[in-house]
């Protein structure tokens, strides 16, 4: 059995002797080595060590701390998440705050005890992997902080993160994506995580409702206002007080309206149809759309004065195509649904997921959903196959070696090894520096990839 794994340490240090102190009194990692800026960066290629020690003071230059300088920030830009302590020596403080306001962990000047040096990478360790912890739950709480919002791909997660960060204002928020994109998916969630989360969440399309209607659905009417208006009604705004209103489409919202409405967004009095009286409403506003409404107002369609009250935070959410991932992530959720619905025990086949990942979806998740849910009906046994989903042989499904691993593997391998090649001019111990390995796992991996010394 081999012992555990010490975790790797950078200690860069031109002191031959003090480099040797150093390594013995931290002997509770694995000190990996270096003496100036070029090897420290090849060695940090290399190890991925989460902590470095560094001398400020290094050759050509040791008696300046130009290198050292330049050193960390190459550290700082290549593993931004790299605990850097400074030793400095002695007088160095100014240097030593300059580092740390370049992004050093921490700094101690020489002589330093060892009991210390040991307490300070300790705590720099622990450091880095609570961020790392921190991180790692981050993400994970990302993916399902919004109610029924399945994704993992990072470009939604950001999405989910904004509507997050912005639930608890109350600016405006506007929504614009594609059809079926999940717009109202994030207005009850960016209501679910606000502090109106007690009042309603009241929706309303403005492209569904006639011209002529959609004015009393938004702001009521009183018995009487016109030909069955049997009895005082109160509209969408005056529902969702104490909550939000989702408008979606307003794109699609007529212009006599846009002016009763931005009244209102003004002076956020109500006053219903018939109705001589103002009512005061306090709602949040969220809006949605698929429609550019840069051209909208540009064609004279959208008020541009309205546009700018809806629009305190626009959020652009990306269509399914455009989601690493997510296709075949949501094919999985909505097929264990629909089969749950229907006391079916069904899973998706590998054509099925073929074609599903490589389908354009136009009607993005709405569409994805619908086929799903009609193929856990069609299916015949315990499998939905391409064709319950909708799929003929022909509909441009890769073959099966696009997600071999070890192929992606290899190939990335054999790029990045020609790369480094013609970088260094075919040199292979220069290579293999770039490349973060050893010389002897270089010529390895060239012989295996079939490239010529
Ligand atoms: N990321 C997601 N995870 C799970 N279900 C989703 C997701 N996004 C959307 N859906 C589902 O897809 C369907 C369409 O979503 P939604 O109605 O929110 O889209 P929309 O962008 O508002 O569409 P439209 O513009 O046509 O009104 C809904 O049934 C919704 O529950």
């Amino acid at each position: 059995m081999s012992a555990e794994k010490l975790q790797p340490l950078l200690v860069v240090e031109d002191d031959l002797a003090l480099q040797k102190q150093i390594k013995w009194s931290l002997d509770g990692y694995e000190s990996v080595l270096a003496n100036d800026r070029e090897s420290a960066m090849a060695q940090l290629r290399r190890h991925g060590s989460p902590v470095v020690t560094m001398d400020l003071g290094l050759p050509p230059d040791a008696d300046s701390v130009s290198e050292g300088f330049k050193l960390l920030e190459q550290i700082l830009a290549a593993a931004p998440d790299t605990k850097v302590i400074v030793l400095t020596g002695q007088n160095g403080q100014a240097n030593a705050l300059k580092a740390v306001a370049m992004g050093a962990y921490d700094f101690l000047a020489k002589p330093f005890e060892p009991e210390v040096l040991n307490l300070c990478v300790e705590r720099a360790f622990r450091m880095h992997e609570l961020q790392a912890e921190n991180k790692r739950l981050q993400a994970l709480q990302a993916s399902d902080a919004i109610a029924g919002l399945i994704t993992r791909d990072p470009q939604m997660l950001r999405v989910c993160r904004t509507i997050e960060k912005v639930a608890n204002t109350n600016a405006s928020v506007m929504l614009l994506g594609e059809s079926g994109t999940g717009k109202e998916v994030l207005a009850r969630g960016l209501h679910q995580q606000s502090n109106r989360s007690n009042g309603s969440f009241v929706a309303i399309n403005c492209a569904a409702i006639p011209e002529n209607l959609l004015e009393s659905e938004l702001f009521g009417y009183e018995k009487g206002a016109f030909t069955g208006a049997a009895k005082t009604t109160p509209g969408k705004i005056e529902t969702a007080h104490g909550g939000t209103l989702m408008l979606d489409e307003i794109g699609d919202m007529p212009m006599p309206l846009q002016a009763k409405l931005l009244r209102f967004l003004q002076e956020r009095v109500v006053e219903r149809v018939g109705g001589r009286q103002g009512i005061a409403v306090d709602v949040r506003v969220v809006c949605a759309t698929h429609q550019n409404l840069a051209q909208c107002i540009k064609d004279g369609r959208f008020r541009e004065d309205l546009y700018y009250r809806l629009a305190e935070i626009v959020v652009e959410i990306p269509p399914l195509r455009q989601r690493v991932g997510d296709a075949a992530l949501l094919a999985h959720a909505f097929a264990r649904r629909f089969a749950q619905e229907h006391g079916r025990s069904l899973t998706l086949a590998d054509d099925a997921l073929r074609a599903i990942e490589a389908h354009p979806w136009p009607g993005n998740i709405r569409e994805l959903e619908n086929r799903i849910k009609r193929a856990t009906i069609m299916a015949d046994g315990s499998q939905i196959t391409a064709l319950d989903v909708g799929f003929t042989d022909a509909d441009g499904v890769d073959d099966d070696r696009s997600l071999d691993l070890r192929l992606i593997r290899e190939a990335a391998e054999q790029r990045a090894v020609l790369a480094a090649l013609a970088r260094t001019d075919g040199t292979v111990a220069k290579a293999a520096e770039l490349l973060g390995v050893s010389r002897p796992t270089l010529y390895d991996l060239m012989h295996r990839l079939g490239l010529k010394t």
